[in-house]
């Protein structure tokens, strides 16, 4: 049975990731790539869908940290004989996709449990074991269709009911390190690599990495550990950004709204490129950028809202019936059916994260100008039909008060790249609809009774997208129009502190059931409260923010307030780099308070 989603960490080779549990329990990984078919999903089912568990036999307690400021995980189990610790790592960079394990004895002897179940394509098949020597070593091999696992280590568990056991005692001073590794079945593995070594190396080049990022923002801890989990989700060799690692963790316990989120979609990912160039990051955003190029390469009208991580188009949506459901949440979905979509937002996202490419860089590139011509020129043609918006909904498209205020920052930007960086297009038509949109979003979408901006252009509803008005500069933070949108969502969408996307009740969304506070709108009030000048609000809020991550920083996309626990696909970049946006936009807003700008 899965663990509460809080109790999971990550370890990843940013090609992949695996979720390890606080009983020492890996019960999500899939190989060799982050939407490749789980070998271990525990996490959706049971035990029986594949785990990999090293873990004290008997009562324990358990403390975990990632070490420094790295990704990779330490668990220290502690019994009434001794303590253990597990350190867990994949390493990075080797074109290999390695799971390593390190048991270490700290005091005493501690009985420890062994469990290695795998089951291939998510937990259906079970696959064809054997022992097999390499150089001399035993290992097991699993092999089924186009997957090989091999497991190697000191000490192999016993095949026994479709699984391999073991329980052996661990003294203090004892080193044991298994590893398992995934290779396409028709590969022979003829060679073990020692990986032990590896774990110094990626702690260095971790902290190499994060020492970039500025110190001085509220909760740095947070923010470091927020960027080296967005790094985490970042393809190392493509470039795509997914937006969660898992799929089908479900927004409501029990409920339908399960989503496979092991994609790359444009918003989130630029949206995160735009958090790592402002942290101070400008090489993530070339590879992104270059990944973007390549992914949406062809006809503009065929752009999609999101792609596989190599760039792929087809997304399918399907269900997966053998598998119950974490804590019963059906359907568990793998692809995603909103690829195919219409969302207007997107282009203004990109368009907004490309701008701050261009300037960190202090330069353009004609290959990405080109694209981003043919995308906003494609977008002249349609940003005034309906859309399904940020927020996806299944339901009929709408006028959406965001989409179009995000086809503004689109012109918005183009104009921008011809003004500010001498980029070549047809400047007076963007500047044109860019004036012509500005118009309509404050006529159609605002509601001059309720002082706010609403939902779409249909309706007096408010929604938290609308948040993010003064963040991309569509007003000030201060506009009485930001502030009233403010007091809107106050009113209507702030739920014991946290903030809700929008009200489900209205069926916008088309589906059932409901759903709890989604942490981005929280990050995003954060921040709007900074820009308004409400910065007690602002600190405070994002204090008790800082209280929800798990014990090693993590966040998955939405919290329960009254159970206190994370529901959602886990970790979230969305989470995470709003995180990081609320802290930089805090960090700006705090120095100007201290150093108010000298009028001339
Ligand atoms: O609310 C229904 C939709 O939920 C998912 O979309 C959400 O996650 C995306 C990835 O983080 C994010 O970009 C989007 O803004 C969120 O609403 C799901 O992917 C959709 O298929 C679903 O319709």
């Amino acid at each position: 049975m899965a663990l509460p989603i809080e109790d999971y960490a990550l370890i990843g080779d940013r090609h992949t990731a695996a979720l390890v549990g606080t009983n020492g329990s890996i019960d999500w990984l899939c190989l060799p790539r982050f939407d490749s078919p789980a070998c271990l999903a525990a996490l959706l089912g049971t035990n029986e869908h594949g785990h990999w568990q090293l873990v004290p036999d008997g009562v324990y307690s358990t403390e975990r940290r990632y070490l420094g400021a790295s990704s990779v995980l330490e668990t220290t189990f502690t019994t009434a004989d001794g303590v253990v610790r597990l350190t867990d790592h994949m390493p990075p960079g080797d074109d290999r996709a390695d799971v390593v394990r390190r048991i270490t004895g700290m005091s005493g002897t501690v009985r420890l449990r062994h469990e290695w179940r795998i089951r291939l394509d998510y937990g259906a098949v079970h696959p064809w074991v054997r022992r097999h020597r390499i150089r001399g070593e035993e290992v097991i091999v699993a092999i089924a269709g186009p997957d090989q696992l091999v497991l190697s280590g000191p000490r192999l568990p016993r095949a026994s009911d479709h699984s391999h056991n073991d329980v052996f005692d661990v003294a203090a001073g004892d080193d044991l390190t298994f590893t398992m590794t995934w290779l396409p079945s028709h590969v022979p593995l003829d060679d073990l690599h020692d990986l032990g070594h590896r774990v110094e190396a990626s702690i260095e080049d971790d902290e190499s990495w994060i020492a970039v990022c500025r110190g001085d923002v509220p909760h740095a801890d947070l923010v470091q550990r927020s960027l080296l989990t967005l790094r985490l989700m970042t393809h190392e060799t493509t470039g795509g950004i997914v937006a969660a690692p898992t799929t089908s963790l479900p927004e409501e316990i029990g409920g339908e709204r399960n989503w496979d989120y092991r994609f790359c979609w444009l918003r989130d990912a630029a949206l995160t490129i735009t958090s790592l160039i402002d942290a101070g990051y400008t090489d993530e955003a070339m590879l992104w950028r270059d990944w973007l190029l390549r992914s949406v390469a062809g006809d503009p009208e065929d752009l999609q809202i999101m792609y596989a991580v190599d760039g792929a188009r087809r997304l399918p949506e399907h269900e997966l019936p053998h598998l119950p459901g974490y804590e019963g949440s059906l359907p568990v979905r793998i692809g995603n059916g909103a690829a195919v979509q219409q969302q207007h937002d997107v282009l203004g996202e990109v368009m907004d994260a490309l701008d701050r490419v261009r300037t960190a860089r202090g330069q353009a590139d004609p290959d990405a100008w080109a694209l981003q011509r043919a995308l906003v020129d494609d977008l002249a043609k349609h940003w005034r039909e309906p859309d399904h918006g940020i927020w996806e909904i299944r339901g009929e498209p709408r006028h959406f008060t965001h989409s179009k205020a995000m086809v503004w920052v689109a012109f918005d930007r183009a104009v921008r790249a011809v003004e500010e960086h001498d980029l070549a297009g047809p400047v007076e038509e963007w500047r044109r609809i860019r004036d012509e949109v500005r118009e309509e979003v404050l006529t159609r979408g605002w509601n001059e009774h309720k002082r706010t901006f609403t939902q779409h252009y249909d309706t007096d509803e408010v929604d938290a997208s609308l948040l993010v008005l003064p963040l991309v500069g569509f007003l000030p933070g201060d506009d009485p129009r930001v502030l009233g949108t403010i007091e809107a969502v106050e009113r209507e969408l702030v739920r014991d502190r946290l903030v809700l996307r929008y009200r489900t009740e209205t069926g916008v969304d088309g589906l059932s059931g409901d759903e709890h506070p989604f942490l981005p709108c929280s990050f995003w009030l954060v921040s709007a409260y900074a820009l308004a000048g409400r910065l007690d609000d602002a600190h405070s809020l994002f204090d008790h923010l800082a209280t929800l991550v798990n014990d090693v920083g993590l966040l998955s996309e939405e919290y329960d307030p009254v159970a206190n626990r994370m529901t959602g696909n886990f970790p979230q970049a969305f989470s995470h780099l709003t995180l990081v946006q609320a802290a930089l936009v805090l960090a700006e807003t705090d120095s100007r308070r201290a150093d108010p700008p000298v009028d001339r």
